[in-house]
This record gives structure tokens, C-alpha cells and sequence, in this order.
């Protein structure tokens, strides 16, 4: 038996990556009976003789697992989101990013379109550049052609295994390409032929880019709140997760209990309103969703 990472699903096969070669698979019987399936991303076990298809015997235990993409172990999510076309907008961003670390997910702002802001625009968008910074985000600025878009995103991908998000028109396919230039000619190719949209034939696969892996689907969507139970939405927002440690109660959600460390570093100044404003709106949704069962 030996380990591996599922690296591709098609038609029912998974692909396990060993020495720089994919070799193809089928999960057991056994997975389906039990309700799981092996995603891409899994650690497995698994065993091939060299000559007929491999089996994946045993999915090891999951770090985390996504929806959408359907993928296990994912450590970051480059979160895209344009300065303008569509406008910069810290609501959605928020979303986003409470959404990703509710999976546990690092987040890494990329801003494209810069190059679209004037001057004022410019300074307006650097105060939540700042804002974002303090808070502990990494934020990385890009533009039309950015010749060192590479160089900038490379450490950041570094023996990690990635996803890219964000709403629609942000630059995310533009992104995908820059970075998977060889995607680009098969999707090229696929979608002449096909006379199909980009994406309409694609199946998950983590692609080796810049020594980490990255899902060639995008996902997320800022929606999926689905999961986060009240009382965990303070650990989504890393300020409020360190300053909450000071609220007098355990479990405070920061609304209406006294001695609230988390209001008073907003009347100080020290959490941005408009990120309480936000908290307290995601708070009242999932308070309002209807229970699950
Ligand atoms: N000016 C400017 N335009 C950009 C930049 N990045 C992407 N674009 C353009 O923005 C448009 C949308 O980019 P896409 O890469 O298709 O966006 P997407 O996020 O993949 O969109 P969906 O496929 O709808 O999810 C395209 O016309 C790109 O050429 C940028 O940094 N500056
Ligand atoms: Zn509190």
C-alpha cells in the first residue's frame, strides 16, 4: 500500500500523483456504501500493480473540504477582487473573507484593475488597503499586464495548495492564466472545437505552479454561511478574535452584552465600524437562517 494525492477526478477515475506521473484509479465500492468520497486534494492510500487501473484504498483524515471546488486540503484562497468594473466593495470583501476562514482557509487579497483608479480613487481605495493590512491580510496590487504579477504571487504559493475566489469579472480567469499559461492553450483549443464557454467541459484538478498546487476551478461564493454556528463568527474576523479575549463574557457576541471589549475598540477606533457594521449583519443572517434539519 502506498500513500498519495489524489490530484484529478474525470469520469469517475481519480488520478494519484506519484514522481511527477498521474496514475489512474478507481475509488471502491466500499467509500460509497460508507456515504464518502475521495476528493481531489485527498491524501490516500492506495494500491496499483503497475499493469491494470490503481484502487484507492483509504482516505486519510482531511484537513479541511470544500464544496465548491469540490477539494480537500486547501490552505489559502486568493481572493480577487478589482478596484473598480466591478467597484472595490469591503461588504463583499468581508463576506469572502469570513467565509474563507470559516474553512480554515488563509485568505490573500489580490486588488487587480489598479490601473483603472485615478488619483483620488487611488487614495480612497489605500486607506482600506491599510485598514486590511493592519488587520493582518496580505494584499497584493496587479494591473492590466503586470509583467511581475509572477514574482509578486510566487511566495505566496510556495509548497501550499490553493483555490482562487471572487465574484464575477474580477480578473480571475485572467488571473488563472498568467499563472497556468498551459491551461490557457487547452481551453483555448477546447473551446474552438466545441464552440463551448470556457469552463463548460472542466473537471477538477490541483495544477504544480510556482512549487505549490493550484485548483484549476474557481470557488467560493460569499454565501455559504450555512456552516458558521453564531458563536464561531467572532474567530472569522482576526481582530475581533484577539481583542474579544478582554470581553468580560464567554461566548459575548459583542452586540449587547456589557463590558464588551470588542465595542469599546470600536468606540476607540481600533476595529473599523464599518467591519462591526458587517459582523453584526452576518451575525443577524445566521441568527435568522432557518435551522438545518
Ligand atoms: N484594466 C484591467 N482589466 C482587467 C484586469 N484584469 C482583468 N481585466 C479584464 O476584466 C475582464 C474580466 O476578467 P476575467 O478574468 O474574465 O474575470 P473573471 O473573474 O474570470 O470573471 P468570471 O469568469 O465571470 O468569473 C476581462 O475583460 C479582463 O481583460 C486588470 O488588472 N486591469
Ligand atoms: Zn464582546
Amino acid at each position: 500500500m502506498a500513500k498519495a494525492q489524489i490530484r484529478k477526478a474525470l469520469s469517475g477515475y481519480y488520478y494519484v500523483e506519484k514522481e511527477g506521473e498521474l496514475i489512474q484509479c478507481r475509488g471502491r465500492g466500499i467509500f460509497r456504501n460508507r456515504g464518502e468520497s475521495p476528493l481531489v486534494g485527498d491524501f490516500v492510500e492506495y494500491s496499483y500493480d503497475g499493469e491494470s487501473d490503481g484502487s484507492i484504498d483509504k482516505i486519510l483524515e482531511r484537513q479541511n473540504e470544500l464544496v465548491r471546488p469540490p477539494i480537500a486540503n486547501v490552505d489559502q484562497a486568493l481572493l480577487v477582487f478589482s478596484a473598480k468594473e466591478p467597484d472595490f466593495n469591503t461588504v463583499l470583501l468581508d463576506r469572502f473573507l469570513v467565509v474563507l476562514e470559516s474553512f480554515q482557509v488563509q485568505p490573500i487579497i489580490i486588488l487587480t484593475k489598479i490601473d483603472l483608479l485615478n488619483d483620488a480613487e487611488r487614495a480612497h481605495l489605500q486607506t482600506y488597503i491599510d485598514d486590511y493590512k493592519e488587520i493582518g491580510y496580505e494584499i497584493i496590487e496587479t494591473y492590466i499586464d503586470d509583467p511581475t504579477l509572477l514574482e509578486k504571487i510566487k511566495p505566496f504559493l510556495q509548497e501550499k495548495t490553493s483555490v482562487l475566489a471572487g465574484q464575477s469579472g474580477v480578473g480571475k480567469s485572467t488571473l488563472l492564466n498568467t499563472l497556468l499559461p498551459e491551461l490557457d492553450l487547452k481551453t483555448g483549443i477546447i473551446s474552438k472545437s466545441l464552440g463551448r464557454g470556457k469552463h463548460t467541459t472542466r473537471h477538477v484538478e490541483l495544477i504544480e505552479v510556482c512549487g505549490g498546487l493550484l485548483a484549476d476551478t474557481p470557488g467560493f461564493s460569499s454565501f455559504d454561511f450555512e456552516m458558521i454556528e453564531k458563536e464561531e463568527l467572532t474567530s472569522c474576523l482576526p481582530e475581533f478574535e484577539r481583542i474579544s479575549e478582554n470581553c468580560k463574557f464567554r461566548g459575548c457576541l459583542h452586540i449587547k452584552e456589557p463590558k464588551c471589549a470588542v465595542k469599546q475598540a470600536v468606540e476607540a477606533g481600533e476595529i473599523r465600524s464599518y467591519r462591526y457594521e458587517h459582523y453584526e449583519q452576518i451575525l443577524q443572517e445566521i441568527i435568522d437562517r432557518k435551522p438545518r434539519y
